[in-house]
């Protein structure tokens, strides 16, 4: 039920209005770029593309972005959203006719866009959801130490394939990891090596100096060591030479199953783009809000 141009008659100027707001947001802070992205996959794999996840707390309510798999979020994509809610809010017209959740699949567009990854028509129509808890995030979102069947299982749950999973992966060619994510990687990795034999040696060394034993939780690191603030298949390229930063990332080139595909996205660009915009338009649709079960915000972080 979702379409493209959804607003052509409600509010004809939303797409552009929330591109400037972006565009004006990106200019003062790269983070921007992944925080939004990563925002939009852990608000679609919990409760639908509904943006639950910007639910605020309340003295009765512990929202999804309190569980601890959400507390890593970066604040600049929640005010992303915010942010271009108010910019199309400001125009009369617009005011509380589009969604919040259509809001950040729009916002999501324009950061992948402005950091050189692909352009896309976007599917709109959501509706915003009416509940957020901290439980409900409890088993849906992906840990940095999963296999390729456990990968594979969990996007499977929303109707995506391994070709999607691979695709979206690729997410990873832009931000930052806190040390904490990765260091069973270079750090006590087994009894028979102390340091994951997948991982390239010189890059296991760089991590560890950037992430010593006892590092300040706070230290984040570039997940693509080459091209941070691209939005590109070196993701892929990275993957071949020992360079994904996650198990969940160097599984995708280690287990036979998917690394086909990413030597094929490693040495094609075109084909990962086209791979990449049918996986996150999938991505959008997951468990969307018609009808009674949800509505249009007022303020993103609050229910009506
Ligand atoms: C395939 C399974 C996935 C796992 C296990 C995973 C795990 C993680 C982890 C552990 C981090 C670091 C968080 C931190 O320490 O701050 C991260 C960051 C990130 N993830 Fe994923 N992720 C997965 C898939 C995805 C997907 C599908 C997307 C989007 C399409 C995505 C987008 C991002 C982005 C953009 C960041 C950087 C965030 C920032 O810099 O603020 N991830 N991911
Ligand atoms: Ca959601
Ligand atoms: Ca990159």
């Amino acid at each position: 039920q979702l379409r493209q141009n959804y607003y052509a008659k409600t509010c004809p100027n939303a797409e552009s209005i929330v591109r400037n707001a972006v565009t004006k947001k990106f200019r003062q802070t790269f983070v921007t770029v992944p925080a939004t992205i990563r925002l939009f996959f852990h608000d679609c794999f919990v409760q639908g593309c509904d943006a639950s996840v910007i639910i605020q707390s309340t003295g009765s309510n512990k929202a999804e972005k309190d569980h601890p798999d959400n507390l890593s979020l970066a604040g600049d994509g929640f005010d992303t959203v915010i942010k271009a809610k108010q910019a199309v809010d400001a125009v009369p017209s617009c005011r509380n006719k589009v969604s919040c959740a259509d809001i950040l699949a729009m916002a999501t567009r324009d950061v992948i866009a402005l950091s050189g990854g692909p352009s896309y028509a976007v599917e709109l129509g959501r509706l915003d959801g009416l509940r957020s808890t901290a439980a409900s995030v409890n088993g849906k979102l992906p840990h940095p130490d999963f296999n390729l069947n456990q990968l594979n299982s969990m996007f499977a749950a929303h109707g995506l394939t391994q070709t999607d999973m691979i695709a979206l992966s690729a997410a990873h060619t832009v931000g930052f990891s806190h040390c904490s994510k990765f260091s069973n990687r270079i750090y006590n990795f087994s009894r028979q090596s102390a340091v994951d034999p997948t991982l390239n040696r010189a890059y296991a060394t760089q991590l560890q100096q950037m992430c010593p034993k006892n590092v300040d939780p706070r230290i984040a690191i570039n997940m693509d060591p080459n091209t941070p603030r691209a939005f590109d298949n070196v993701y892929y390229k990275n993957l071949q030479q020992g360079k994904g930063l996650f198990t969940s990332d160097q599984v995708l080139f280690t287990d036979r199953r998917s690394k086909p595909v990413v030597d094929a996205w490693a040495a094609n660009s075109n084909t990962f783009n086209s791979a990449f915009i049918t996986a996150i338009t999938k991505l959008g649709r997951v468990g969307v809000k018609t009808g009674r079960n949800g509505n249009i915000r007022r303020n993103c972080d609050a229910f009506n």
